[in-house]
């Protein structure tokens, strides 16, 4: 048998189709790894969650077997070499030798690596190998003549020979394992029933075999008395040792899973960028031609720069050689064009002009996306902002930021290293030869496999920095803001102490990651370092030789360390990338939302006619699932005040939040002045609508300009006098800097009434049509009520309007009373109406008027008089003259209804309230319509 490794050996000159054969054969190995593995990327199979291979780990050692294999046959050659004294060795063989020893150990750290790897890129790389070994044996046996052999010819012949064995068992190995997992995952789907016992039907075989083991564990888990006493503890334990979630966690988690999930869904990454594409217009200056032609310029500054970054080290070793007279050049001249050189590369140079052309476009897509992304925000629906949090909004708003971040790392960094390094390998090859260059590659390969994957180790480590670090200010935000809690209830110790535990917490956590960063920096540099000293020996053998100058040698040592940046940046390239993505995929998440709530196409403005309101069969779910409004019909007339009362949650709000089409009805219509609202242009609908919601929210801003926001061009009489109509005026004036007074973030520094006037004054100046009041007011005392009705009747009058109140007190002239109960109108009518009829409305009537009278049974005997009569207060407003009357008529009610007067309670309510009549306060007028 002849190997052809000692063929090969045996003769120098093994001609030029033979040594295209030892650089091809693991160039092709290598380039088809990558591509396949690249190709197994991008359409998510590495992604799969299916069982791992079962020969996977004895396949492994192959791999590692057949690069051992290839190292064995290298330092065979050189002991050979020395032996013979055969020095240099056959170049090709030797590099061919070197390059299998490194694209076999890739592939084999790639298969420990994995879990679960994609096959093809392993199995093919095998399958080459097949056919690229026979055929540089036959070439050998070919191109050279045969010698007879020795031990050293046996034993690397046998080498390649048993890897040879081994690749081809390898490859089988791989098919019987596949075949025999298809045959099992045939087996078990064929063993199972068509139904599951529970009689379901059976889906394939193992995920079927997963749903009856969680359905077991359904059945001994929730609902079930079984579990054992043992276990229940154990999963109490489980719960409350189970750490909860930071937001910031969950903000992070949320946008992987989300962008996990689209990635699925598109299929493969190619699709799943093109989703990006709805940025390109915010990116690229669509219209914008001088803006086009920078960007075309900063690509020429880009490419000038990978050409100058070449020229710079070879013009230092010209310059070296002409000082030390190795070549004829002026010294002077060569110092200078190296000076330019420098100058052309440095921040003054081209690096100036591009950050001067590029900047524009930066501002360009940074103004474009943001303003993009806030406008398409304040345009989405309430259910949007129902659903999301402000600072998640706020984050992903800020995350326009990160397609820029991506877009520069690969145009204006990735690209332009690889071409840099493209570059620097080719010429290090043709200066010092294909040695050079296979060490370069090498390095590079090491140290890039490294770097990623410390910084894959280092992640744990950081993620518990980063949750240290939010704790850490959560706990300092929480004491600050909360420092009034923290007071009242004497826990600054506590605080101090929390705080300073999450402190020494993330400084250890930090200590950790940074001792980890510093070792692995270590690491990487000893990698870079072994590199640049194999390739200097190289160097170094080559000058001695004469076959390079000194100069070369010095060009090689500055293009060395022209690699390091590059090398750092990719090593990191993934991560950043991949963090970058997730933040935009929280802005493309926005961006995809469609309002639920838009103008039909060539809606007609509503015209307003006195405001009609009708509700027709109304129905609406927040969710699809629960149903919040039935079938709710009313008419209001022009004019009309309508008041709706009712337990809380009954779906009072809710019904003016549809009549302001922060909804749609899912099923119904309603109408003003005949119009249908869904039909008329959002606009000019929310233009007529005037609300005064139950906590009204204002700018960190001055009074002034808080009320101006409802007309902004009012002048400022208008605003005093809407300040005026609203009983606010008078007080501004006494704040120390009047209207200018800044109102403090949400309107803090103002008091609760203050703030209701405020909002009252707005909708006074909006001048709307009609009006909506939703617990407009609540949590005040009896004096500021009474200036807020009054304002509030200055703001109805003429208007129809809608009232929701839980003191009914506060509605009772109002013109229909709706009674709301589960989302369904149980009662209508007036005032007096519904007290006559005796229902829902007079038993929350009477409950409010007669003033907790169990309380009061069960208490007169041992709480002191003054406590109960303050309770009456809170609740029972009605001056007693009123009260009595009330009183009287509920009674007259009850009576005649249920003439035996059964429930002895109301009879000692009554009497209740005699006793709260001179607690009573001044009369609370709600002076809409009619007077009690
Ligand atoms: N944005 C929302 N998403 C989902 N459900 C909601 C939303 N807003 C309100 N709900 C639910 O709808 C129901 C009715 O709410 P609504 O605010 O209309 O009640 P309400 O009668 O005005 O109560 P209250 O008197 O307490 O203000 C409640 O069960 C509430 O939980």
């Amino acid at each position: 048998m002849i190997d052809p490794y000692y063929v090969s050996l045996a003769n120098q000159a093994s001609g030029p189709a033979l040594a295209s054969l030892h650089y091809g054969y693991p160039i092709a190995v290598f380039v088809y790894y990558l591509a396949s593995s690249a190709v197994a990327v991008c359409t998510l199979q590495t992604q799969s969650s299916d069982e791992g291979h079962k020969r996977q780990h004895i396949i492994k050692w192959i791999f590692l077997f057949g690069t051992l294999s290839f190292l064995v046959q290298l330092l065979t050659l050189i002991f050979q070499g020395v032996v013979q004294g055969r020095f240099p060795l056959e170049q090709d063989l030797t590099i061919g030798l070197l390059s299998c020893i490194l694209v076999f150990g890739v592939e084999f750290a790639g298969l420990s690596d994995s879990s679960n790897p994609v096959w093809y890129p392993f199995v093919g790389s095998l399958g080459l190998a097949l056919i690229f070994e026979p055929i540089i044996w036959m070439s050998s046996l070919t191109s050279i003549p045969l010698k007879p052999f020795g031990f050293v010819e046996v034993f690397v012949a046998s080498t390649g020979a048993a890897r040879y064995l081994a690749f081809a068992l390898a490859v089988g190995l791989y098919l019987e394992g596949s075949w025999s997992a298809k045959k099992e995952k045939g087996t078990d789907a064929e063993r199972q029933g068509l139904l599951s016992p529970d009689g379901n039907k059976t889906l394939d075989g193992p995920k079927a075999d997963d749903d009856e083991a969680e359905g077991e564990q359904q059945q001994n888990g929730y609902g079930t008395t079984e579990t054992s006493e043992d276990e229940s503890t154990d999963s109490n334990k489980t719960a409350s040792t189970e750490r909860v979630e930071a937001p910031w966690e969950r903000r992070q988690r949320e946008a992987k899973e989300q962008m996990e999930k689209r990635l699925k869904e598109k299929g493969n990454w190619f699709t799943y960028a093109r989703s990006f594409m709805i940025f390109f217009p915010y990116i690229w200056p669509v219209n914008n031609r001088p803006l086009q032609i920078r960007i075309g310029l900063v690509g020429l500054c880009i490419l000038a720069m990978n050409f100058v970054n070449l020229l710079i080290p070879r013009q230092m070793g010209i310059l070296m050689d002409s000082l030390s007279g190795a070549n004829k050049e002026n010294a002077w001249v060569q110092v200078l064009l190296f000076g330019g050189l420098k100058l052309v590369a440095s921040e003054a140079g081209i690096s100036l002009l591009r950050q001067w052309l590029w900047i524009p476009v930066e501002y360009y897509s940074y103004d474009a996306i943001s303003t993009a992304a806030y406008s398409h925000v304040l345009n989405l629906s309430s259910d949007f902002h129902d659903s999301k949090s402000s600072s998640d909004i706020m984050m992903a708003i800020n995350s326009g930021q990160n397609i820029s971040n991506i877009l520069d790392s690969i145009c204006f960094r990735a690209i332009p290293m690889v071409i840099d390094m493209v570059v620097a390998f080719t010429y290090l090859s043709i200066t010092f030869g294909p040695y050079e260059g296979f060490i370069t590659i090498a390095t590079s390969v090491i140290f890039l496999y490294i770097a990623t994957s410390m910084i894959a180790r280092l992640k744990m480590a950081r993620k518990g920095e980063v949750s240290a670090w939010f704790e850490e200010h959560y706990v300092r935000q929480a004491g600050v803001q909360g420092w009034t809690t923290v007071t009242c209830f004497n826990q600054t110790k506590y605080e101090e102490s929390r705080y300073s535990k999450a402190v020494r917490n993330r400084v250890t956590k930090s200590q950790t990651v940074q001792l980890g960063y510093i070792l692995s920096y270590a690491f990487q540099f000893l990698v870079l370092l072994s590199g640049l000293l194999a390739g200097a020996h190289l160097a170094v053998y080559q000058v001695l030789g004469g076959r390079a100058t000194p100069g070369q040698f010095i060009m090689l040592l500055t293009y060395w360390s022209q690699l390091v940046s590059p090398l750092n940046f990719f090593a990191g390239l993934g991560r950043s990338i991949s963090r970058d993505l997730i933040g935009a995929e929280q802005l493309l998440d926005i961006m995809q939302t469609k309002p639920t709530i838009t103008d039909k196409e060539g809606a007609p403005p509503l015209k307003f006619d006195g405001g009609h309101v009708t509700f027709d069969n109304v129905c609406f779910s927040y969710d699809n699932k629960k149903e919040i409004l039935k079938n709710v019909s009313f008419t209001a007339t022009p004019g009309m005040t309508m008041a709706f009362v009712g337990a809380t949650g009954a779906g009072k709000s809710t019904i003016l939040k549809l009549l302001d089409r922060f909804y749609d009805a899912t099923k119904g219509a309603i109408y003003i002045d005949e119009q249908d609202i869904r039909d008329v242009n959002l606009s000019s609908l929310r233009n007529q609508i005037g609300v005064v919601p139950q906590a009204p929210v204002l700018f960190d801003d001055t009074v002034m300009n808080n009320v101006r926001y409802a007309k902004l061009d009012a002048t400022d009489e208008e605003v005093y006098e809407a300040c005026k109509a609203a009983s606010i005026h008078e007080q501004i004036l006494g704040f120390a800097d009047g209207y200018q007074t800044r109102v403090g973030e949400r309107g803090v520094k103002l008091s609760g009434g203050e703030l209701q006037r405020v909002a009252i004054a707005r909708a006074i100046l909006k001048r709307p049509a009609i009006v909506l009041l939703d617990e407009a007011t609540s949590a005040v005392d009896t004096e500021t009520e009474h200036k807020i009705q009054e304002a509030l009747r200055r703001l109805c009058e003429g208007r129809t309007t809608f009232i929701v109140a839980h003191r009914l007190s506060t509605i009772m002239n109002a013109d229909r009373i709706m009674v709301v109960t589960g989302g369904e109108l149980v009662e209508e009518g007036s005032h007096e109406e519904l007290i006559q009829a005796n229902g829902k409305y007079a038993e929350l009537w009477s409950k409010q008027i007669f003033v907790k009278p169990k309380d009061k049974q069960d208490s007169t005997d041992d709480k002191p008089a003054s406590k109960i009569r303050k309770a009456a207060v809170i609740v029972n407003d009605l001056p007693s003259e009123t009260a009595k009357l009330e009183l009287a008529k509920v009674k007259s009610t009850q009576k005649r209804i249920t003439p035996s007067g059964s429930d002895a309670g109301e009879s000692d309510d009554a009497s209740g309230s005699e006793d709260s009549e001179d607690s009573t306060d001044t009369l609370v007028t709600p002076g809409l319509k009619k007077e009690v």
